[in-house]
């Protein structure tokens, strides 16, 4: 094959048949963040042949401390658009499959159902679970990475009859007992170390090559440089998941329901919105919409009494995401109220009405 693969091909345990097998393999990548980038780099270098990209946030400043394909032009883009653009350039063989929605219990199963093997590079346990529950239906294996302070972890799940993420967390921890990344921090390298480590693991799993991590968690302690390998066994129960709902709560997804902001702004030119401002004043001051009623996160405890709850309310912040979070939070007490996020915020909003 092509003299580009060459320095792979040339490994004794790789030879050509596995640089076929690369060739003829669909990877699905979730999070096109710290963990996705650094796999979908190194699995389009390398030359798997389908590669879904999946992910609906935008570049934000502070993102691009670990992802590193990201550049400062690309600050208030697509995450999908901005990572499409560098992958094609890197290797204008690949098929892209862009999905243009974060992964969720009404996508999940059409989604992955066109993959052989799906790389969980999220952030989020909602999202995890969703990822092994439709795995263990579809009978997919999937590659788990994750980071916790200077630590990160990577593992395979449902490789055959290996071991679920289940079988080694089996239950889902509630959204308020997990930090994320906004509130504890990452080192820039880790994600580009785990994440590297998750594309070997699925060059393993297409290529045969190796042992792959089945059944065995590997830990990385990023202070100390020292990887240990945690064994764990498949539970026979975790193998047999029916249907998703029965999980997980979908409200505690990470995924609230979203708009495009370009499709949000279609609406507000045709009709009167209601729509909350959850930045801090000091932001808001510096530039709001002029519908917008401004209301931080932190002191958001209920909607003001003159909202009209039967009516769409929309919540922008300024990427996206303390508007999410402001959504989900009003949901626990509200779970009626038609809320729906603005996605990209006002980020994406100032390049659409500058
Ligand atoms: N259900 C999902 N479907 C698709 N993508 C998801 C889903 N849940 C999370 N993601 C994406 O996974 C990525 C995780 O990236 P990362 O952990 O580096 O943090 P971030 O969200 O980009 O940034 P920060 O936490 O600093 O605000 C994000 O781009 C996020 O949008």
């Amino acid at each position: 094959m092509d003299a580009r693969y060459a320095r792979q091909i040339q490994l004794k345990d790789f030879g050509p048949e596995a640089q076929k097998k690369l060739a003829r393999s669909r990877v699905l990548v979730v999070g096109l963040g710290g963990l996705g980038l650094p796999v979908l780099q190194y699995l389009n270098a390398m030359g798997v042949g389908t590669l879904g990209l999946m992910d609906q946030d935008s570049v934000e400043l502070h993102n691009l401390q670990r992802q590193v394909l990201y550049s400062e032009v690309d600050v208030g883009r697509m995450k999908l658009e901005a990572a499409h653009e560098k992958l094609m350039a890197q290797n204008t063989k690949t098929t892209f499959r862009l999905h243009d929605s974060f992964l969720v219990r009404d996508n999940a199963l059409d989604v992955i159902r066109d993959y052989d093997i799906v790389v969980d590079a999220t952030d989020n346990f909602p999202t995890r679970y969703l990822i092994n529950d439709a795995c263990v239906i579809l009978n997919k294996p999937f590659i788990y990475g994750a980071l916790h302070g200077f630590e990160g972890h990577v593992s395979v799940f449902n490789h055959k009859t290996g071991p679920t993420y289940r079988c080694l967390y089996p239950n889902m921890p509630s959204f308020d007992e997990v930090p994320n990344c906004d509130e504890n921090g990452v080192l820039g390298v880790l994600p580009g170390i785990i994440g590297t480590l998750q594309a070997l693991e699925t060059v393993k799993l297409i290529t045969g090559m190796g042992e792959v991590l089945s059944g065995k968690l590997l830990v990385f302690d990023g202070l100390q440089q020292r990887f240990t390998k945690i064994g764990f066994n498949t539970n026979p129960k975790n193998k047999k998941i029916k249907g998703l709902q029965e999980h997980y709560d979908p409200l505690d997804c990470r995924v609230v329901a979203s708009i495009s902001a370009e499709d949000f702004q279609s609406i507000r030119e045709q009709e009167k919105i209601q729509l909350i401002d959850v930045r801090t004043p000091d932001e808001f001051e510096g530039r709001h919409l002029e519908e917008a009623l401004n209301i931080p996160l932190d002191a958001l405890k209920s909607l003001p009494k003159n909202f009209k709850t039967n009516r769409k309310i929309f919540v922008i912040c300024e990427s996206g995401k303390r508007s999410e979070r402001a959504i989900r939070q009003l949901q626990k007490d509200c779970p009626d109220l038609n809320l729906c996020n603005v996605a990209g915020g006002m980020l994406k909003m100032k390049t659409l009405c500058p």
